[in-house]
């Protein structure tokens, strides 16, 4: 029976379809799954055709509707057909003309070039070159191969293609003598090394030609894809041996050599731009917009991390906003579920109820309904609670305020020279941070590393004494503060010989604190794939620090940078990396920091938009102005966000917009999902819209007084180490808020505008 493969690169075409013709392309693709392959070479309404002789004969071109045509490959061998593009039936022979696709001799991927361009190019350097000597002067021929050959879709599983249309190419002076001024762009990489990177003879050739990175990049949508990446890499600076390694061998095929002309096995063996559907309701998924980019599309590197079988201990992925570690969190447990043992059963943790809702809705795309019953996603709070439930039923949540008002209890109580807060502060970062329990162990000269405030020998007895009251306090209650509730699960799973977990998978490990991440290790024995961590540590805004080491977690040599951006734009994320300008921000985990700005992205759009108001009043006026203008651009109330520093303010907008008509709800990462579709925009807190992005982000209130917020900041007579964790950690909020946008970001405050903004 026959099978149908979709090329990811033409479902933005699908977009401009109207309704009837999406079902009749429904009703299409189901039948190559239904009829046998003469049944539907001789269906009447397919009518399925060969492009005309001395074409590429692996190319078919199928009836959608009058107006619309399919144009697929299919292979001579094998049953798999692939869609490779939509088209009005006008363009379509003409297109499918121009193609060529071959598969690559080194990655054994299906790749497809605009061969007429290519062929065009070639002749005009050939008569340039005949004409050699004359005239270096003629301008060059800007291709224009970038705008057609993407036929109104963009390819997106390049890194260095765009998402919205380029903008027309600038008329350069180069001529096809690049090479001969000297100024050829790969004259460092020799041909025998091309060609070890899979770029064949012809592009080899064609490259000779290029002199900028701009040049190679205009030619994107004509060149072979993956040949294209390796070639963007080159031109960016990478090494032979880097490309090889990152790009080259994680697509290679696992065994066997590479038969250039076995179709089927190439088609099957792209997985970065190759969709298999396997059934009907996968079909409606991928053609009806239900599709997420990321089921398929992940970067050859991100595929090596989430599907490589053996990880000797616990490994980290790390890389700045949007590079895809949810993403690879996610195929990590995909392939973790798939190769559980008997009674194996994962964990995929993160922060808030509303990461997590939003992990479990996004892994159900990805895996089939069996297997998500052998994965728990839920947060370390609640898996925490729940083991130490399973002995004492009683047990409910003490909040963190609650807390803090014991400890000042205590200090008043006692009369100590300390405040409650102090107390707090020594408790969290150095009593629980390591696990301490026992004076002994807190007079330990090493226990209070990273404090700036010095407790002599009598002073650090007092201050144990009072933070043991304090605890017994809370023991004699039912209910826990997080830190104690951790402490006790810790100490329960340790117990056991059997442990709940095969593997723990964590997204946004950046916040977690050592109580927590103890609990995690103590849930999975150590070992081979035990923990798999993805997070960033610009990102982190709670005030906590952490060493792996201490926690027993070793990832040395396991540590893995992602560097491809794909949710914000070149000029968004160009301008929140100004934020964090000159920041020391250390690596989770004690391996070396990545350079600043190593992170790129692969959309463009508009730059920020930056307004500074007289007053408040103004800048909510403006702010819904903005919203407004949005929604009547066509962006959905759901796919904008509102993100203030305060809950107060959050509230105050939320108001302000609804009394001005717009539809306006609150949104609290702890207790709302993002998964349902919102008919309203969301107002929430800077630390609710940490890990969720939307399409258009206002970032309102950034006022002088709002951020830093002082009476959150550790003050500096207490702990000057503390006080400068506390103001990184607000920082890092701004940042985390504006790099949410995927495609607006709107920043406003009034009055003096935060030091933390780059205005
Ligand atoms: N290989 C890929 N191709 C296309 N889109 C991708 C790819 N990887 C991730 N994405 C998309 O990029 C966006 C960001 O991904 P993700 O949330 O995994 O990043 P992140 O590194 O966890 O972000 P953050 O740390 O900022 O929360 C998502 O919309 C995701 O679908």
């Amino acid at each position: 029976m026959p099978h149908l493969a979709i090329d990811a690169t033409c479902l933005p075409q699908y977009d401009k379809l109207d309704r009837p013709t999406r079902e009749r392309l429904l009703a299409a693709t189901r039948k190559f799954r239904e009829l046998s392959l003469d049944a539907l070479y001789a269906h009447p309404d397919l009518r399925i055709r060969s492009l005309p002789a001395g074409q590429d004969p692996r190319i078919r071109t199928f009836r959608i509707s009058d107006s619309w045509t399919g144009v697929m490959l299919a292979p001579e061998s094998g049953e798999t057909f692939l869609l490779v593009h939509l088209l009005p039936r006008e363009s379509a022979d003409a297109w499918a003309k121009d193609q060529r696709h071959d598969v690559n001799t080194v990655m054994g991927t299906l790749e497809r070039r605009d061969a007429a361009a290519l062929e065009r190019e070639e002749a005009r350097r050939g008569a340039m070159d005949r004409a050699a000597g004359e005239s270096a002067a003629s301008g060059w021929d800007a291709p224009t191969p970038m705008r057609r050959a993407a036929g109104g879709s963009t390819v997106l599983s390049a890194p260095t293609t765009t998402a919205t249309a380029p903008s027309p190419p600038a008329p350069a002076s180069t001529t096809s003598g690049a090479a001969a001024s000297g100024a050829e762009l790969f004259a460092h990489v020799s041909d025998h090394e091309l060609r070890r990177l899979g770029v064949d003879a012809e592009i080899v050739n064609f490259c000779r030609s290029l002199s900028t990175a701009e040049e190679l990049r205009m030619w994107a949508a004509a060149l072979p894809q993956d040949q294209y990446e390796v070639l963007s890499h080159l031109a960016d600076g990478l090494s032979v041996e880097r490309v090889l390694r990152e790009v080259v061998e994680p697509r290679r095929p696992a065994v066997g050599a590479v038969a250039t002309d076995d179709y089927d096995t190439a088609i099957r063996h792209t997985r970065e731009r190759v969709i298999v559907v396997n059934d009907d309701r996968e079909i409606e998924d991928v053609l009806a917009g239900e599709f997420n980019a990321w089921r398929i599309y992940l970067h050859p590197k991100q595929r090596d991390l989430a599907y490589r079988p053996r990880f000797r201990g616990p490994a980290k992925v790390s890389g700045g906003p949007g590079t895809g570690k949810t993403v690879v969190a996610l195929h990590r447990v995909k392939y973790l579920a798939e190769h559980l043992p008997l009674g194996g059963r994962v964990l995929l943790t993160s922060f808030t109820n509303a990461l997590v809702e939003t992990l479990k809705r996004n892994l159900g795309l990805l895996v089939t309904a069996e297997l998500l019953d052998d994965v728990d996603v839920i947060t370390a709070d609640k898996f925490a609670m729940d083991v130490v439930k399973e002995v004492s039923p009683e047990i409910s949540f003490w909040p963190d305020h609650d807390v803090r008002g014991l400890f000042a209890n205590v200090a008043g109580k006692h009369d100590l020279p300390w405040s409650g807060e102090f107390l707090f502060q020594e408790y969290k970062h150095v009593v629980m941070a390591h696990g301490l329990t026992t004076l002994e162990g807190y007079l330990d000269p090493d226990a209070r590393r990273g404090r700036s405030t010095p407790l002599d020998v009598q002073q650090r007895r007092d201050v144990w004494h009072a933070i043991a009251e304090a605890r017994a306090r809370m023991r004699r209650t039912t209910r826990l503060p997080a830190l104690e509730l951790h402490a006790k699960a810790t100490q329960l799973l340790e117990e056991r010989a059997e442990k709940p977990y095969t593997n723990v998978v964590i997204d946004e490990a950046q916040d977690l604190h050592p109580a927590q991440w103890r609990t995690l290790r103590a849930a999975v024995p150590p070992g081979p794939n035990d923990l798999f961590i993805a997070g960033d540590n610009r990102q982190r805004i709670y005030d906590t620090t952490v060493s792996f080491k201490q926690l027993g977690i070793t990832i040395v040599g396991r540590s893995y940078p992602l560097r491809v951006n794909y949710r914000t734009t070149t000029e968004i994320l160009a301008w929140a990396n100004e934020i964090m300008r000159g920041q020391s921000v250390a690596e989770l985990g004690e391996s070396a920091p990545e350079p600043a700005g190593s992170t790129r992205s692969v959309l463009q759009g508009e730059a920020p938009e930056l307004y500074g108001a007289p007053d408040e009043a103004t800048e909510l006026a403006a702010l819904a102005e903005r919203v407004r203008r949005w929604l009547a651009d066509g962006v959905a109330a759901g796919d904008i966000c509102v993100a203030t520093r305060t809950r107060g303010i959050r509230n105050t907008v939320t108001k302000e917009l609804r009394n001005r008509g717009l539809p306006a709800v609150v949104f609290n990462a702890q207790e709302d999902t993002v998964t349902e579709q919102s008919e309203s925009v969301r107002v929430t807190t800077m630390h609710s819209v940490k890990g969720l992005e939307f399409r258009a982000i206002a970032v309102v209130g950034v006022t002088a007084e709002a951020l830093p917020q002082m009476e959150r900041v550790t003050d500096a007579e207490i702990d000057q180490n503390q006080h400068e964790a506390d103001l990184a950690a607000q920082r890092s909020l701004l940042y985390v808020a504006c790099t949410r946008a995927r495609e607006w970001l709107y920043v406003s405050w009034h009055g003096r505008p935060s030091s933390f903004l780059p205005v």
